[in-house]
């Protein structure tokens, strides 16, 4: 693998242990040998584009095609045990033995040195960088993957303490950090796909097998290892855009019976292609403007969606330390299996919120989303917390109660949510009027859930975004709702 293809979350963690202590200064003027000129030039280059310097140190390497088993190696020099771990999960099995080595040193020495004043507690003590590569690694062949690392020392002789060490690795019992636990765990449940197997399970990409086009590219249907799946075959997959658009995807990783499932990714063909479940009935918006077939969504369907949407986001928001803001919920990516139940899809825009009680919102660089589902305070003042996601959710529940377009150049007000607080403000206005016109007046029509559905729109839609209720609160509110038993089912 290469550093340009590291996995979002893995490179998003290095950086932020590299970036700790200026560490990335080490590790690119003493092991990866920048001169101090470079490495100021890296600096200022990361200053100018907001961005970890760590991240730009990456980009600049990562130019000259060196793969993640050399920076692996030059973090062992560094002994730099965290970011080591960070990336076990992306490295050949064989170089684990490297970090057990650390490990051990680590175990032994904090038993023999109880009055080590160590600066960087989660760092090995002291610094040699001169630690040859250990000979069972050239032995392995390991060195025919690592084209530049000779060139970097020169290498020639092993180390054999290192390697008696290391096949005593067995004996370790020192525990990865937690974090670093969860990241392993996490980045090895999404497996590689070949290539030509998606292009086999979607029948060299037949036009009949499509599902539909979006911003990234086209959705195929697909039967992949006996299941149903829907492949999202990406466009311009050799620029960074899709490289980071698929570590952002990774995010999806949380699993959750709301949020829709990437059963695997592949990145060695043609295109870059996400593998998901296969949801047959369709996405929200289809179903919405009534393009599928399908008859027109029932209200206990709807309560449906609203209730599963609620709890898909609220689940994300509630994410332990920080919560994760999907920034792109719309009808287009709410997509519904068989039974209408809903899941959240296309986490490309996906972020990290802001980190610790305290920070209720990040300032960011840059606006991404679709304009009709997002914010003032977003999209005026580049403020993103999860009450962008909380705004996006309440215009999808005026659209799910109305059917109404969410902007429409024919009213005099074209966004949705202003043209409803528009005729709200008229005398003896009743909300339910708006009802979609499909069941209006039917025997699926309900006035009651309808005005209770597009009440929770207009809070969550509030412009002050501390009045907009967290999707929590939400939540709560549909699920204390007296339904008849058929919308419970
Ligand atoms: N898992 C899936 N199962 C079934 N259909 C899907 C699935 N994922 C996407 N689709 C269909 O493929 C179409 C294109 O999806 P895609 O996510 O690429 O675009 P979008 O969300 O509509 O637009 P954009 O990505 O530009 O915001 C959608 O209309 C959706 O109906």
């Amino acid at each position: 693998m290469y550093i340009y293809e590291l996995p979002f979350e893995v490179n998003k963690e290095l950086c932020r242990l590299l970036d700790n202590d200026e560490e990335w200064k080490e590790l690119a003027g003493v092991h990866m040998k920048y001169s101090p000129f470079d490495v100021n030039e890296i600096e200022r280059e990361a200053k100018n584009k907001l961005l970890s310097p760590t991240a730009q140190l990456f980009i600049k390497w990562g130019q000259l095609n060196h793969r993640v088993e050399e920076l692996f190696i030059l973090l062992y020099r560094m002994k730099h045990v965290p970011a080591l771990r960070c990336l076990v999960p992306v490295v050949d099995s064989r170089f684990h033995r490297l970090l057990s080595k650390h490990d051990i040193t680590r175990s032994i020495k904090s038993k023999s040195a109880d009055n080590d004043n160590v600066k960087r507690p989660a760092k090995m003590e002291g610094s040699n960088s001169s630690i040859p590569i250990p000979v069972m690694l050239m032995q392995n062949g390991i060195s025919n993957m690592l084209p530049n690392i000779r060139s970097i020392e020169g290498l020639t002789n092993g180390d054999s303490s290192l390697q008696s060490s290391s096949n005593n690795s067995s004996n370790n019992d020192t525990k990865p950090s937690s974090l670093n636990d969860e990241l392993i765990k996490k980045i090895s449940t999404i497996p590689m796909v070949h290539y030509e197997e998606l292009k086999a399970a979607t029948d060299n990409w037949s036009e009949s097998n499509l599902l539909g086009k979006g911003g990234f590219g086209q959705v195929y249907k697909g039967v992949w290892k006996l299941s149903a799946v829907a492949v999202k075959r990406l466009l311009n997959s050799d620029s960074s855009n899709n490289r980071e658009l698929i570590g952002e995807m990774c995010l999806n990783q949380y699993r959750h019976d709301n949020i829709l499932p990437l059963y695997g990714y592949s990145l060695g063909g043609p295109e870059a292609c996400l593998v998901y479940q296969y949801m047959s009935g369709g996405s929200l918006e289809k179903r919405l403007r009534c393009r599928t077939g399908h008859p027109p969504l029932t209200w206990p369907q709807r309560y449906k969606i609203a209730h599963g949407v609620a709890r898909g986001l609220q689940y994300l928001h509630t994410m332990e330390g920080t919560p994760l803001i999907h920034g792109d919920i719309k009808p287009g990516n709410i997509l519904l299996d068989q039974c209408i139940m809903p899941k959240i899809g296309d986490f490309g825009l996906a972020r990290k919120g802001p980190y610790g009680e305290d920070r209720t919102h990040m300032k960011v660089s840059r606006v991404h989303g679709t304009r009709p589902y997002l914010p003032d305070e977003y999209l005026r003042s580049h403020y993103l917390s999860p009450a962008v996601d909380v705004f996006s959710y309440g215009v999808v529940m005026l659209e799910l109660a109305t059917a109404l377009p969410v902007m429409d150049r024919t009213r005099t007000v074209q966004l949705l949510r202003d043209y409803i607080i528009q005729l709200q403000n008229r005398p003896a206005f009743d909300l339910a009027s708006l009802e979609d016109r499909n069941i209006q007046g039917t025997v699926h029509s309900n006035p009651a859930l309808c005005r209770e559905i597009m009440f929770i729109g207009l809070h969550c839609t509030r412009y002050d975004r501390h009045e907009r209720p967290a999707m929590l609160h939400v939540y709560k509110q549909l699920d204390s709702m007296h339904l008849p038993e058929e919308y419970y089912n």
